[in-house]
């Protein structure tokens, strides 16, 4: 049997359930078998795949957060691309297949899709109902807006309650998917795909207004910090927060230890902000396909990432995590299996992705050096949430220094 090696960044219940699909795959022939790794958090992941590329010992497929994307697509002789990839193994493979907003992100202005797309998320708001209830709020209370949730964070701080909101992933929901969904832009030349040439632009009214709020109700014990990537998901499943902004595929988590009444809801918007709610942007990750492995690994790299595609995998992916149903066929089985009608809720996410057809400032983000630049906003965040700074100093200095590392990147890969 020839060894495909795969390096993820899953860990609790989502390890569990990318364990159970390399096992089906691994029982379903015997040609290949995967063997899958844990190599960290995401940015732990993508470092030591580049490290491991640098050494000459890469895996074969190695996931990348969306954040690693433009880093990824410029590392040309570390990578093989999935068109090519595909094609020379002669597998059946149409990249069509992919809902649009997906497929996008992977693919290069010419029409060639470099990854492979398979946890794409989005995020949305997960409320305790049971929190609201216990705090004398109706559960049903409209959240639909930034203004409505800072009424019910108010009566919940009346009411004593000591988590009202926490977040996770706060530069992507509150200032990557804040700009798309109010069609502000993050960063000019199309959020950097239509250039190297790109620069931050997300300190704009828009947003100093969303960081500011956030910042006030920090201040005032409304908004809990709990860090820089998905730590509050232990605070919101626990049951001490009331509301949890969080990607979809909070859910896997969610899903198995809540044990209360808890509801998916669409992201807020700012109401009154033209053009809001356009449409959120997806994260996640894909799948890269390393250079400098044998035919026979890209054979057996082929056939598990058709496997990963294929409808019916896809569409449990989709109701066991919360990701997307990354393909038509996977939404389209997933509805005729009856899952959204049993589980409200679970199609929020890509009903806010495909709502409207995205413009330029909605379509994702392609940034060099971009999970640096995540480095950057979040060190400037913190210094709103402890207070230190206005959210307008804290933008403006973050979009300065990001742009020093747009512009080496830039250099870079001129
Ligand atoms: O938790 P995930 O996998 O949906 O990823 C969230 C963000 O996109 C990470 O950059």
């Amino acid at each position: 049997q020839t060894e495909i090696e795969f390096w993820h960044a899953f860990t609790g219940r989502l390890g569990e359930l990318v364990a159970e699909q390399v096992e089906t795959f691994n029982a379903t022939q015997t040609d290949y078998v995967v063997t899958a790794t844990h190599k960290g958090n995401y940015s732990e992941t993508l470092n030591a795949g580049i490290a491991a590329f640098r050494a000459g010992e890469q895996p074969d497929i190695l996931m990348v957060f969306e954040v690693g994307t433009a880093t990824m697509m410029a590392a040309e002789g570390a990578i093989k691309p999935v068109y090519q990839l595909m094609e020379e193994a002669g597998a059946d493979f149409d990249p069509d297949a992919f809902i649009g907003s997906v497929k996008g992100y992977y693919t290069t202005t010419d029409g060639e899709m470099l990854s492979m797309p398979f946890n794409s998320s989005t995020p949305v708001l997960w409320v305790n109902r049971d929190a609201l209830e216990g705090a004398g709020i109706d559960p049903d209370t409209d959240l639909s807006t930034w203004q409505q949730v800072g009424t019910v964070l108010d009566e919940l701080k009346a009411a004593g309650h000591s988590c009202p909101l926490t977040t996770a992933w706060q530069s992507w929901i509150h200032l990557e998917n804040l700009s798309a969904y109010h069609d502000v832009p993050f960063a000019t030349q199309d959020n950097g795909f239509a250039g190297l040439d790109t620069e931050l632009a997300f300190n704009g009214p828009v947003q100093v207004k969303h960081i500011q709020t956030m910042g006030d109700w920090a201040r005032d014990g409304k908004f809990i910090y709990a860090g820089r990537r998905n730590e509050g998901g232990a605070n919101f499943r626990a049951g001490e927060c009331a509301l949890f902004t969080e990607s979809s595929a909070g859910y896997a988590g969610i899903s198995s230890e809540a044990e209360f009444d808890f509801e998916v809801r669409p992201l807020p918007y700012w109401d009154g902000v033209e053009g809001a709610p356009q449409n959120t942007i997806i994260g996640g990750a894909s799948l890269w396909v390393m250079a400098g492995q044998s035919d026979e690994e890209y054979q057996g790299v082929a056939a598990f990432l058709n496997f990963l595609s294929s409808p019916e995998i896809q569409a449990k992916w989709h109701q066991d995590t919360g990701y997307l149903p990354i393909t038509s066929a996977a939404g389209e089985l997933t509805r005729a299996q009856g899952f959204y009608e049993e589980n409200p809720g679970t199609d929020i996410a890509v009903q806010q992705m495909t709502a409207n057809e995205p413009t330029a400032n909605s379509k994702g983000l392609r940034l060099g050096s971009f999970d640096q630049i995540r480095g950057i906003i979040d060190e400037e965040l913190e210094a709103v949430w402890a207070g230190d700074k206005d959210a307008q100093a804290a933008l403006d200095n973050a979009v300065e220094r990001g742009n020093q590392l747009l512009r080496r990147f830039e250099q870079a890969n001129r």
